[in-house]
């Protein structure tokens, strides 16, 4: 099944107290999708291309700084959260079992952070802004899918009150993916390990996410039959996943679906963009799942994300 298009302008950003009849059938449509896909694309949502253009022009700025300016800014290297900062090529493996993926990041956490705007003028501004903006959409679905499980509006967004404020977690991921290796080396493809990939096959970790991908696409989607397909680049549109903890948070009524980006064709040698905003609960937060089924047991979201990251950043096992 193709990934859904939804129309959100009903509540797009800036909208408030919308009908009610508005609000049910938006939350309907969105737990249809949510249900049977996991992944579906909002169009309308007020957050428009020229913004996430703007954005993705500073990133390619910074990703194409020399390694020697970009490692002071890695990530690890500051205290508010360890999780900010650049992560270079080959480091994280999404799919633990293959090498690490060809692309390169910048992971902003915490907003009040210093981000290397004096070597790329903007990166911060134009970063913060966007992730301000994503936050309020994200909350905006968090409120209709639990309006669409005939739950209060606020059961979710309760747990996500500190978006960007100092340790909490919400990442705002910048990303950029070579065609073969990095595009400071020259493209040579049998430089590429056996089973490297852009991005190894995974679900994210947390609540949802709202991804922007350039025109060159890439991502795939698994279906209920466990087909890869095509998730493209539609331009004006976020794309909104489920995660891992907000599936078993509403005992596998959402579901989180595996994705992947595998290499370009031969012969394409575009660099391929993508935004990604990580939505999480608070870490002190207990996840019970939401129907009082106990189908899972309730966890602390701390708890859960320090076994996800061991298994992303650790010791790879035996590759595939
Ligand atoms: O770049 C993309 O389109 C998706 C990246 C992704 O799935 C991830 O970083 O979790
Ligand atoms: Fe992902």
């Amino acid at each position: 099944m193709a990934v859904p298009v939804l129309d959100f302008s009903v509540y797009q950003l800036g909208k408030e107290n919308i009908p009610e009849a508005d609000l049910e059938k938006l939350s309907d449509e969105l737990r249809k999708a949510f249900t049977e896909v996991g992944f579906v694309y909002l169009k309308n949502t007020g957050i428009n291309q020229e913004e996430v253009e703007k954005v993705m022009s500073v990133s390619k700025r910074f990703f194409s700084l020399p390694e020697n300016k970009k490692k002071p800014f890695s990530r690890g290297n500051y205290t508010c959260n360890v999780n900010h900062g650049w992560v270079s090529l080959e480091t994280e493996s999404l799919n633990p079992h293959r090498p690490g993926d060809l692309k390169e990041a910048f992971n902003t956490t915490s907003l009040k952070e210093d981000i290397p705007s004096e070597e790329v003028a903007d990166f911060r501004d134009t970063k913060v802004s966007f992730f301000l903006r994503c936050k309020e959409l994200a909350l905006k679905v968090l409120r209709l899918m639990a309006i669409g499980l005939g739950m209060d509006s606020e059961v979710f967004v309760n747990k996500h009150k500190h978006i960007g404020n100092l340790h909490d977690e919400v990442c705002f991921k910048v990303l950029r993916m070579e065609p073969h290796y990095g595009v400071s080396t020259p493209v040579d493809s049998t430089r590429v390990k056996e089973n490297q990939v852009r991005c190894g096959e995974h679900s994210d970790y947390g609540s949802i996410t709202l991804l922007f991908q350039s025109s060159e696409d890439g991502l795939q989607v698994q279906n209920r039959a466990g087909e890869f397909v095509s998730a493209p680049c539609i331009p004006g549109t976020v794309l909104v996943n489920i995660a891992d903890l907000m599936q078993r948070w509403t005992s596998d009524v959402y579901v989180s679906v595996v994705h992947r980006i595998l290499l370009p064709p031969a012969g394409d040698s575009r660099t391929r963009q993508s935004l990604a905003f990580f939505v999480q609960p608070e870490d002190e937060s207990i996840i019970k799942c939401c129907d009082g089924s106990d189908k899972y047991p309730p966890i602390k979201t701390v708890d859960y994300f320090t076994s996800r990251f061991n298994d992303t950043y650790g010791k790879k096992p035996n590759l595939v």
